[in-house]
């Protein structure tokens, strides 16, 4: 059994041809489709455009075509540059003009059932897409499927939940490029892969937005059903369990829920910092939890924060949460971030020139979604001007989002940075008093305020409550000097020391 909740984030190529949903698919027959198309348009451009998150096939009996791309800004430059060569590559595959539609991946009615936890009420304001993987065919399991050796289980995607987004293939974590700052989660994740939860019981993946936890997730849940075949393993988000749990609640279904959950063999949730301030879904989160690990199936979580950190989490999931292996994904070093760019470009069959892979990589520094935004937008630039992907086209592409980038990162970055972290709030941190639950953190504000905005010290000193330049020299100097001395700190539970903090702060600053 699988559930189906999740966000909608970087897409991959979905995991079933848009016109599964109409009818079955030729494989050979979408290949024929997409080498037509690259041929008209050239390999670049289709590496391009036709890339990732786009497919093309046969839908509706034979009728018609359907190119599944996975999102608006997609269809349009597709729909806009290369309808005539989409068109002409239909008629010479099938051998006759079919009407082309162009459907984007998350507004395309599902027309095929699939097997999911049916844990996700449709509530007015869910603005997350309803998630479904179409399995042509495949028969519907009315219960949760026994454990059972799986021949091929890469050809098996329906027994997970496709996460967020979903209609795609899971990454790997092959694919995941591994740097001083990721090194660690990489490892663990591996080693939960290979163990099967016997190292350790839970892993818990936490780090800022776009660092990549949800590829790792989804890689290990590829990991599990490889190295494990028989295993259930469900992977679902925080947002899915809740309104799940919600909906079972509406309906008096929790028995169902519960087995439902408690029936796994691996839990993957996303996102567990969404449980926030939802007691009534810590409650049952935190039995589910329970049930599982006296089974010993393991559970891997991720947050954007450490446990300890996440806002009103009871004190018993996060004690729990820490009973097992906790680790940081920190943004990726200036190298790592060169690999990444290498990497994503090998995988659309781009190639991009040294000198414009530094050039993204020195100056996209806050996470690897932009990185790979920056990419996506020199590749753009390149094929919609007709010029070849060099150092020109990359300014022109990136100039703004760098000049963006770098002013702001100003004051009031810092302010809400440091107010999210110390959970105090802005109008505290300027205020005159000097509580050291206050004063530390504003010191640690104008010290990155120095580092980071370029602002003179009276600049933030008028900034952070009116204060004179001196004031700011000092709070520098003692930062600095706990830095040198790598202080230990009971600033912040879950941080050891001075420096983990600020590399923390800097992390979300993008700096
Ligand atoms: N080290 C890496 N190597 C290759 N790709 C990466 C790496 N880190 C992140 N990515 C890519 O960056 C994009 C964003 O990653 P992902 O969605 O996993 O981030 P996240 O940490 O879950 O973000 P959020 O907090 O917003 O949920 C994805 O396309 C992912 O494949």
């Amino acid at each position: 059994m699988v559930g189906t909740t999740g966000k909608t984030k970087g897409r991959e190529r979905p995991a079933t041809a848009p016109g599964a949903v109409r009818t079955a698919v030729s494989h050979a027959q979408e290949e024929a489709l997409r080498t037509a198309v690259a041929e008209r348009i050239g390999e670049n451009r289709f590496g391009l455009w036709f890339g990732e998150g786009v497919r093309l096939g046969v839908v509706d009996d034979g009728d018609a075509v359907e190119v599944l791309v996975p999102n608006a800004y997609f269809r349009d430059r597709i729909r806009g540059g290369f309808a005539a060569s989409v068109a002409a590559a239909v008629e010479q595959v099938i051998g006759r003009a079919l009407p082309v539609s162009y459907s984007v991946q998350d507004e395309a009615e599902p027309r095929h059932e699939t097997e999911a936890i049916p844990e996700r009420p449709a509530t007015s304001d869910d603005r997350r897409p309803k998630v479904t993987v179409p399995i042509p065919g495949a028969p519907r399991p009315s219960t949760a499927p026994a454990e059972r050796p799986a021949a091929d289980p890469a050809a098996q995607p329906h027994r997970f939940s496709a996460p967020p987004g979903s209609a795609r293939v899971l990454r790997k974590l092959d694919d995941f490029v591994v740097g001083p700052a990721t090194q660690m989660a990489y490892a663990a994740a591996r080693e939960m892969v290979r163990s099967a939860g016997r190292s350790f019981n839970p892993l818990f993946l936490h780090g800022g937005v776009g660092l990549g936890k949800t590829h790792m997730l989804e890689g290990i849940v590829l990991g599990m059903r490889q190295a494990h075949p028989g295993l259930n393993v469900v992977h679902v988000t925080a947002e899915g369990f809740t309104n799940g749990f919600l909906e079972a609640m509406r309906t008096a279904s929790l028995s169902g829920f519960r087995s439902r959950h408690r029936g796994v063999n691996v839990l993957v949730v996303d996102d567990v910092h969404f449980l926030a301030s939802k007691r009534a879904t810590q409650e049952e989160f935190l039995h589910t939890f329970n049930a599982l690990i006296e089974r010993g199936v393991p559970i891997i979580l991720s947050s954007d924060q450490h446990p300890r950190r996440i806002a009103k989490l009871t004190d018993e999931l996060a004690t729990r949460f820490l009973g097992g292996m906790v680790v940081k994904l920190d943004a990726p070093d200036v190298e790592t971030r060169k690999a990444i760019v290498r990497a994503k470009a090998k995988a659309r069959g781009v190639e991009v020139p040294a000198a414009v892979v530094d050039f993204i990589a020195e100056n996209v520094k806050a996470s690897v979604r932009e990185l790979e935004g920056a990419l996506q937008s020199v590749l753009a630039h390149a094929s919609l001007s007709n010029r070849p992907i060099g150092m020109a086209v990359a300014k022109a592409a990136l100039g703004e989002t760098i000049r963006c980038t770098s002013q702001s990162i100003a004051l009031r970055d810092v302010e809400k940075s440091v107010c999210g972290h110390f959970q105090v709030e802005a109008d505290d941190l300027k205020s005159g008093s000097r509580v050291r639950t206050l004063a530390y953190p504003r010191m640690l504000a104008m010290y990155l305020a120095r580092k980071h905005a370029g602002a003179s010290y009276s600049e933030i000193g008028r900034y952070f409550g009116g204060r004179n330049h001196s004031t700011v020299m000092s709070a520098e100097k003692k930062v600095v000097a706990w830095l040198k001395d790598d202080v230990r700190s009971p600033l912040l539970p879950g941080f050891d020391s001075v420096v983990d903090i600020l590399a923390d702060l800097e992390s979300t600053l993008g700096a």
